[in-house]
């Protein structure tokens, strides 16, 4: 049985049902604010169809009008990195377009070319050169990146909306996910610049988020193939004040935070996370929807709603495909995580005072090392290498860039969308450096998949549940000895971990086992068309072809396989064409008729049906077992686990 095509999927090609569709529209000449004359898009709305994008989009333009690099059309002006880099600047608030502020963004929709302007003398400035207004150096600073998105007045025919920054990076970033890849998209950028916006949008105006929730189920729903089952868990976490707090539980006074811890495998995780099956786009919005309200924003001078916490949300997608002829399954698991950072602030321009100062100055804190994470994985590798070879990204050093080791620097597809204001010529200027900095650094992503037979599942299924009675064991005597060590803590968490882990073997057991079903009923049914079209042409059948000069009913074989040539009527040894031929027909011992045919197909076909039903039910049968079996071991590892828990309680009281 063959794999799913997305299965062997390449990166670039258009996959899966197609995502909201994008409403602008486009025609060549020049910006009324780049002031730069484009060339005409009306070539290229051929193949905008087939991009499944518009005119305007800026996927579009950076595919069409950018011949620079990269295979895919992107501008690519880092070649050392792989981290795609995107930049988005937001329309003017009400409080700039009040104090009359000036727009310092110029964007180049055909080179991808971001241009920040140093902005006008202030009047005590008047008459000094521009360099040495405000007793700074100000100057016009330029930069490339991966997509430049004008997002900042929507009469402009390059405007960006948020559709047009998900065809052009959320799309294809769900393609790698599927693909089996991990993936990152973080938002930077100062406080109001637009990262929430970009990020979650609005009811009216969705952002990457609810639209990457909503092509996922879409492609889930639309998939060509019944062998492959889906599983999509989400989590959804802050991190406040260098804690980490779960947004998918009620908010509790004193709050209660979670602790990090590594493993081996996974690297830095959240210990106690909830972790959500999300069967629908409904669902998953929900949960989305409930971790939002949950979040910690609050209203300072810069922005009404700003978020005081980095909030990240991440949905793992599992594809099982189970080949029904090998009783093989394949696992493709993808971490999609979207992260949108709190923004960095000044005191002076947020007049921030007590709670929020010490929020401003923890934000700024994580993301100083953001910063430093960035600068350090951009140098080559033998640049930073400490002593005995020693990496030197200081992850460890906030809350937030441990947690995201992986995305920035190990196995992750990663993009960062660096969000601008128009008018904060120094906040910009330094989210555009960061920006340019990111385009440097490389990641080493890798599809993650496994191939596990039934006999293996079953063994591991076997093993863990060993490793859990003796576990129990273990916990049962250290309770028993009244001892709360730390040591019996560890034993407890390990324990807590295998039992999950072996429900979540088990819900995926069942999940292969609904699959085998699904192909069974398929092939059923397919077989029972084909029963009941037999059964059919036996009760009526088809007339008996008559061919001229001969008996009538019957056909004689050699005319019914082939009828004689010219060529094949003068070989040596053919019947003269004079002679008498004895027809040999279907009557005969060794032919058949019509009704012989059907009868027999029918009763093969009967026959496999039959065999078909038997294994089913023998499946079902194993599949019941199965569950009888393993459910004791769940039942009673719940009660032991709380009595475990209960004891540690008592005894740390
Ligand atoms: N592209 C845009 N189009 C229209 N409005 C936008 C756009 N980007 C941002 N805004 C508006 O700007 C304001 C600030 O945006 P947002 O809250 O997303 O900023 P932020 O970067 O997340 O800020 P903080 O870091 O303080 O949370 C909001 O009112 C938002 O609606």
């Amino acid at each position: 049985m063959a794999l799913d095509p997305r299965f062997y999927h390449h990166v670039g090609q258009p996959t899966g049902p197609g995502s909201i569709s994008s409403s602008s529209s486009s025609s060549s000449g020049s910006s009324a604010i780049t002031g730069i004359t484009v060339p005409s898009v009306a070539s290229t709305t051929a193949s905008a169809a087939t991009l499944r994008s518009t005119a305007s989009s800026p996927s579009l333009r950076a595919r069409e009008s950018v011949s620079v690099g990269r295979q895919d059309g992107i501008a690519s002006p880092t070649p050392a990195g792989n981290v795609r880099v995107v930049v988005r600047v937001r329309t003017f608030l009400p409080r700039e377009t009040q104090r009359g502020a000036e727009c310092l963004i110029e964007m180049d929709p055909s080179t991808q070319m971001t241009k920040l302007q140093a902005p006008k003398p202030s009047p005590g400035d008047q008459g000094k050169p521009k360099s040495q207004a405000r007793g700074k150096v100000l100057e016009d600073k330029s930069f490339t990146f991966d997509n430049s998105f004008w997002s900042h007045n929507e009469e402009d025919e390059h405007y960006a909306h948020q559709e047009d920054v998900y065809n052009s990076l959320g799309e294809e970033f769900l393609d790698h996910n599927f693909e089996g890849y991990h993936t990152c998209i973080f938002a930077y950028g100062q406080t109001g610049s637009g990262k929430s916006y970009t990020m979650m949008g609005t009811p009216d105006q969705p952002g990457l988020i609810p639209r990457t929730c909503e092509d996922l189920f879409q492609r889930i729903e639309n998939s060509p193939s019944p062998d492959i089952s889906y599983n999509v868990r989400v989590s959804y976490f802050e991190v406040y004040n260098e804690h980490v707090r779960d947004l998918l539980v009620p908010r509790t006074d004193p709050p209660h935070y979670l602790r990090i811890r590594e493993s081996p495998s996974e690297g830095p995780y959240v210990k106690d996370l909830t972790e959500v099956t999300a069967r629908n786009y409904t669902e998953l919005m929900k949960f989305m929807r409930k971790g939002d309200m949950s979040r910690t924003t609050a209203s300072t001078k810069m922005n009404d709603t700003s978020s005081r916490s980095h909030a990240v949300f991440t949905i793992t997608l599992k594809q099982i495909h189970h080949d029904l002829s090998t009783d093989e399954t394949t696992e493709r698991t993808a971490r999609i995580r979207l992260v949108d950072l709190a923004g960095s602030e000044r005191a002076k321009s947020t007049e921030a005072t007590g709670q929020r100062l010490r929020e401003g100055a923890n934000i700024n804190k994580s993301l100083t090392t953001l910063g430093r994470v960035i600068a350090a994985l951009a140098e080559p590798k033998k640049a930073r290498g400490g002593r005995k070879g020693k990496d030197l990204v200081p992850y460890r050093d906030s809350i937030l860039t441990w947690l995201l080791k992986d995305s920035l620097g190990g196995n992750s597809k990663t993009a960062m969308i660096a969000c601008i204001a128009p008018a904060d010529y120094e906040e910009t200027l330094s989210t555009l450096r960061y920006a340019d900095q990111a385009k440097h650094i490389r990641t080493r992503a890798r599809v993650n998949q496994d191939h596990v037979s039934a006999a293996e599942r079953d063994a591991q299924i076997e093993e863990m549940a060993e490793t859990i009675r003796t576990l129990q064991l273990s916990v049962s005597q250290a309770t028993a000895n009244q001892r709360a060590t730390e040591a019996q803590d560890e034993r407890l968490e390990e324990y807590q971990q295998k039992v999950e882990k072996m429900q979540r073997l088990m819900e995926e057991t069942k999940m292969v086992g609904e699959c085998k079903i699904r192909q069974l009923q398929t092939e059923n049914e397919a077989l029972r068309m084909h029963l009941k079209l037999a059964l059919e042409s036996l009760k009526n059948p088809i007339p008996p072809v008559t061919v001229e000069e001969q008996q009538p009913n019957v056909v004689t074989l050699a005319d019914a396989v082939q009828p004689p040539s010219d060529d094949q009527e003068n070989r040596e040894g053919s019947p003269p064409l004079d002679a008498d031929p004895e027809p040999q027909v279907w009557e005969d011992e060794d032919s058949f008729t019509m009704d012989d045919v059907s009868e027999r197909e029918a009763q093969q076909m009967q026959d496999r049906m039959e065999d078909l039903l038997g294994d089913l039910s023998v499946f079902k049968r194993k599949l019941a077992s199965d569950h009888e079996r393993f459910r004791p071991v769940e039942r009673a590892g719940t009660r032991k686990r709380r009595r475990a828990l209960g004891a540690i309680m008592a005894n740390n009281r």
